[in-house]
């Protein structure tokens, strides 16, 4: 699946500005720099990738400090390297991990939905939905290694891979919490937890916006593990060598079919949906919930 329009266009206008990838480009392997050990790390900005193609394996590190939250630049960056790993043979899965100590992703950028104009929310809204097909999408194996906490819009990423694996840390709480404030999950999304853990848990998830700790997240099924931390990338990895030794051709039509019903439903309704959020974001009521809570984030240092 490429990229859509606008993201691509995007894409385009963010590498003109430079946001190339520092390190060499995937099918022309060169030891890291300094590094001297064979592999082939490369990185956006915001998006740090370590492939080891001889296990066809990337691990993506989301490194939008302080949060990774999902800004235009972020999700722009993150689709550019989903798609060169792809569109290369080598690589059949890659396991999404944070390189923001204690924080997996905030979810959506708060400042891309306060006080911007009707264009910038549609905008914004397209790329959130690209992310979410691309990854929904993907033929390769995802695997999400979850070391931090991991409320609404990271919990999306999350729910998108074939596997969750979660640290267990009981700060690293998972889970869609848009009621708390005020928002309301885009059905696709609703749709994507209602397959991963049922339609009575998703019912108490949703409406209560609950954000699951651990031992809760794996009783209710929305990681697959818990483990120690020291043990997170190492588990990830065998985890991710076990769907590996499936035949790729016959797992990924099986993934597709799996999937098909449910983005098709987006896909279907995708300018709908926009001018759906579009109204509902622009809200006077919606508008001055998220400011406040902004700024309360913001104020809690001070
Ligand atoms: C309508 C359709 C909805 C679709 C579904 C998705 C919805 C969403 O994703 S809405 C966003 C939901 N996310 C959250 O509510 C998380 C908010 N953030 C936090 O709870 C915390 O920041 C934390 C637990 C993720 C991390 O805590 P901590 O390490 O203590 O860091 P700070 O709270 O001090 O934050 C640092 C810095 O980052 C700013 N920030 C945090 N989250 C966001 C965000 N989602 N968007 C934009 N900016 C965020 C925070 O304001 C701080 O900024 P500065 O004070 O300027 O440093």
């Amino acid at each position: 699946m490429a990229l859509a329009g606008g993201v691509r266009v995007r894409a385009r206008a963010l590498l003109r500005a430079g946001a190339q990838f520092r390190g060499p480009v995937l099918g022309r392997p060169e030891p890291a720099a300094g590094g001297g050990d064979g592999t082939r790390r490369f990185a956006n900005l915001r998006v740090l990738v370590e492939p080891d193609p001889a296990a066809g394996v990337a691990v993506m590190k989301l490194k939008s400090p302080p949060v990774n939250s999902l800004s235009l630049e972020f999700m722009t960056e993150f689709l550019i390297s989903l798609e060169k790993l792809e569109n290369d043979k080598a690589f059949r899965g890659v396991v999404i991990t944070s390189d923001c100590p204690g924080v997996f992703s905030a979810g959506l950028d708060l400042t891309e939905l306060c006080g911007q104009n009707p264009a910038h929310y549609a905008e914004y809204w397209k790329a959130v939905q690209e992310l979410w097909l691309r990854l929904f999408l993907s033929n390769m194996v995802l695997v999400a290694a979850i070391n931090g906490v991991c409320p609404a819009g990271g919990c999306l990423m999350a729910l998108t891979c074939d596997v969750r694996v979660l640290a267990d840390n009981p700060k690293f709480v998972i889970g869609l919490k848009e009621t708390q404030l005020g928002i309301v999950v885009p059905f696709w999304l609703k749709d994507n937890l209602v397959n991963t853990i049922g339609h009575r848990a998703s019912e108490h998830a949703l409406q209560l916006g609950l954000l699951f700790p651990p031992a809760e997240a794996l009783q209710v099924g929305i990681v697959d593990q818990v483990v120690p931390e020291d043990q997170l990338q190492s588990t990830a990895l065998s985890v991710m060598a076990r769907w590996m030794a499936i035949p790729d051709h016959a797992r990924h039509l099986t993934k597709a079919m799996m999937r098909k019903a449910t983005a098709d439903s987006l896909i279907k309704h995708r300018d709908a949906d926009i001018q759906n959020f579009v109204n509902f974001i622009s809200r006077d009521s919606i508008q001055k919930t998220l400011q406040v809570y902004l700024q309360k984030l913001k104020q809690k240092k001070g």
